[in-house]
């Protein structure tokens, strides 16, 4: 195809579409086609206003008083619910605050004392490294045995030892999409627990954590979500499992009577009993506000939109760059919302992209990976970006010697 026929073609996507493009309900620099909204999601038209608000009514002007006049002690939950309805959890069964990483150990913990006597955690090789640092630090700490299994190995090795089976629903590195209903029943069918970390999947991909009898999943704010950087993360525990939820930092926002300040940790009922300590308020309500984002739209229209934008981008980028190298899987049921590439020279692709306005991120040791936030992107934008790629290939812009001194931030 000629540039001029993907123009064509991304014009008539776009009108077939256009009742999903929600590009409008965000903020984004004129001239740049964000490919990165995996790693930080582009800021909602409705932040700005909430967060000023939050500082200058709530914080500046009613102080303390916030905690009740302005849902503060409740946001935690609230927001929690506001995130279940996009992965698919009826309310009451999310919590906010904290990193994922924190809300990882929290999850292992609880799965630990929810199978006692198991002695193993069955999880995937090459997963996001702080999924892999805290499944190891709690091994250690429960006295599990960590077990590394690919997503074709796992039915195998569900011997009963296994306590729970820990994986990411999209790899964060080649955006694979993992069976999540099969696994988790196949998990089931062994007595294990399933864990999701759904960093790269929820906002983007339908999760059903209610329908596929999800025991706990994980996720962060600040990826599709758009909650901003260092959005607080957010914890899912089915409601089946809450009563015998053991919270391993057992704060006290999640005492039954927190104001009772009494001496011993009673947990309280329900979600709650997952909270740990005070929420980076500010954070907690422009993620609130950043769901805004949502409002009106189901998850499946987002998915079928990103389909389309993720098959036209991996088709024009096979047309117009022959031999490239697809890290992401073809099929549509397996592929989450990016497009990655292999080539010995992506770090040097991604940065001569962002010169012109391009901006991906490159993940070691040779992938370009373009995130597709589907309600900010259109299909003309990825022509954009095509073309962007093919100048780039086509002049060595890659093999520019600035792009040789790697960033520490990719
Ligand atoms: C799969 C996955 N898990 C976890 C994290 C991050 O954890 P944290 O929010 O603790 O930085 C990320 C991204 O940073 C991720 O991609
Ligand atoms: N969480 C991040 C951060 O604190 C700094 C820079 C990048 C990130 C990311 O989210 C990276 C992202 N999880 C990834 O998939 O690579």
């Amino acid at each position: 195809m000629t540039f001029d026929e993907l123009d064509a073609r991304a014009a008539t996507l776009d009108a077939a579409h256009a009742a999903t493009d929600l590009r409008e309900r965000f903020l984004l620099p004129p001239g740049t086609v964000y490919l990165d909204g995996n790693s930080l999601g582009a800021l909602p038209r409705s932040v700005p206003a909430a967060v000023r608000d939050a500082v200058e009514q709530q914080w500046g002007h009613d102080l303390v008083a916030s905690w009740n006049t302005h849902g503060w002690w409740d946001a935690p939950v609230r927001v929690g619910d506001a995130i279940g309805r996009l992965v698919g959890a009826a309310p009451g069964q999310v919590v906010v605050g904290d990193s994922t990483s924190v809300r990882l150990h929290q999850s292992l913990h609880a799965a630990a004392a929810l199978r006692p006597g198991r002695s193993v955690v069955l999880t995937e090789p090459g997963s996001f490294p702080t999924d892999q640092y805290v499944i190891a630090g709690v091994a250690d700490q429960v006295g599990w045995r960590v077990e590394h299994a690919t997503p074709a190995e796992l039915a195998a090795r569900l011997t009963p030892d296994v306590a729970v089976v820990v994986l990411s629903h999209v790899d964060y590195r080649t955006g694979e999409l993992l069976d999540l209903p099969g696994i988790t029943a196949a998990a089931h069918d062994a007595g294990a627990l399933v864990l999701w970390d759904l960093c790269h999947s929820a906002g983007a991909v339908p999760v059903g954590l209610d329908e596929h009898h999800v025991d706990l999943a994980v996720g962060c704010g600040y990826k599709y979500l758009n909650g901003g950087p260092g959005a607080p993360a957010y914890g899912y525990v089915a409601a089946r499992h809450q009563d015998a939820f053991v919270n391993v930092v057992p704060g006290w926002h999640g005492h039954a009577q927190p104001f009772a300040m009494a001496d011993d940790y009673v947990g309280a009922p329900g979600i709650s009993r997952a909270r740990i300590g005070t929420p980076p308020m500010l954070s907690l309500l422009a993620l609130e506000a950043a769901l805004q984002a949502f409002d009106g739209v189901e998850i499946g229209d987002v998915r079928a939109r990103s389909l389309s934008l993720t098959r036209f981008l991996r088709d024009a980028i096979a047309d117009v760059v022959p031999g490239s190298a697809f890290a992401s899987p073809e099929a549509d049921e397996r592929r989450g919302s990016q497009v990655a590439l292999r080539h010995p020279d992506a770090y040097g692709i991604v940065q001569a992209l962002a010169a012109r306005g391009v901006v991906g991120d490159f993940r070691t040791p040779d992938v370009v990976r373009l995130g597709v936030a589907a309600p900010y992107l259109t299909h003309t934008d990825l022509v954009t970006a095509v073309r962007a790629l093919h100048e780039v290939l086509e002049r060595g812009e890659h093999r520019d010697p600035a792009w040789t001194t790697r960033n520490a931030v990719t």
